[in-house]
């Protein structure tokens, strides 16, 4: 049952995505994987997230919306001060800024930091650390939990994804205890379920 919160969380944070639906200029994802990771997280109840490379806030907005609906929280990671601000201010406007808590720093020693434990994580900064943030972080996801990370392509697949992006996917899909597929209807996420 929703409450009168809950929709009007709805409608400002759809008002917010929709005005700034073609004003994302920072590497953000298309709205397509915003939804992806949205779906993935209210599918599977997922309450602790964490993303790794917030830059002006697109995807933390999908991720932090769905955190509304589970009664979960966000903790998001950005090195650049001004992108930092600028997502402070769009978690603001689109009335999400209470499910989200975004730090300043370099990602490479706040996630050997970060405690977690986390359900839900995803990978969005340096591609050539994705294979050490997936180190870092795989003693903190728990089991049932997703690794999801951005801008990877299937191996095979004749559209290349970057570089370090593909290294990772070589990776995590060698790892026994790790079911991982890659969704390319966006820029590829690689989906990795912990067994
Ligand atoms: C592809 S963008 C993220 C886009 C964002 N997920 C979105 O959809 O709006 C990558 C971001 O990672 C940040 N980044 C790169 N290296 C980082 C590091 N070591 N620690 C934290 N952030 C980093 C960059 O400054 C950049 O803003």
């Amino acid at each position: 049952q929703k409450t009168a919160k809950d929709i009007d969380l709805d409608s400002k944070v759809k008002t917010f995505l929709k005005e700034n639906n073609n004003s994302w200029r920072d590497m953000n994802v298309p709205a397509s994987d915003g939804q992806l990771l949205y779906d993935i997280i209210v599918e599977k109840g997922y309450t602790k997230a964490l993303e790794i490379g917030t830059s002006t806030g697109h995807s933390s907005i999908w991720i932090a919306w769905a955190l509304s609906k589970t009664g979960g929280k966000l903790t998001t990671i950005e090195i650049d001060e001004s992108r930092h601000k600028e997502a402070l201010a769009n978690f603001r406007e689109a009335g999400l800024s209470e499910y989200i808590d975004a730090r300043l720093a370099d990602a490479h020693e706040l996630v050997n930091e970060l405690k977690g434990p986390f359900d839900f994580v995803f990978s969005d900064a340096d591609k050539d650390w994705y294979t050490n943030y997936f180190i870092a972080v795989d003693p903190k996801l728990e089991s049932g939990g997703c690794f999801t990370a951005h801008n990877v392509r299937p191996l095979e697949s004749s559209r290349r994804g970057m570089a370090g992006a593909q290294e990772y996917l070589k990776y995590v899909q060698g790892l026994d205890n790790y079911t991982t597929t890659v969704d390319g209807s966006g820029s590829g996420l690689a989906i990795s379920y912990k067994n």
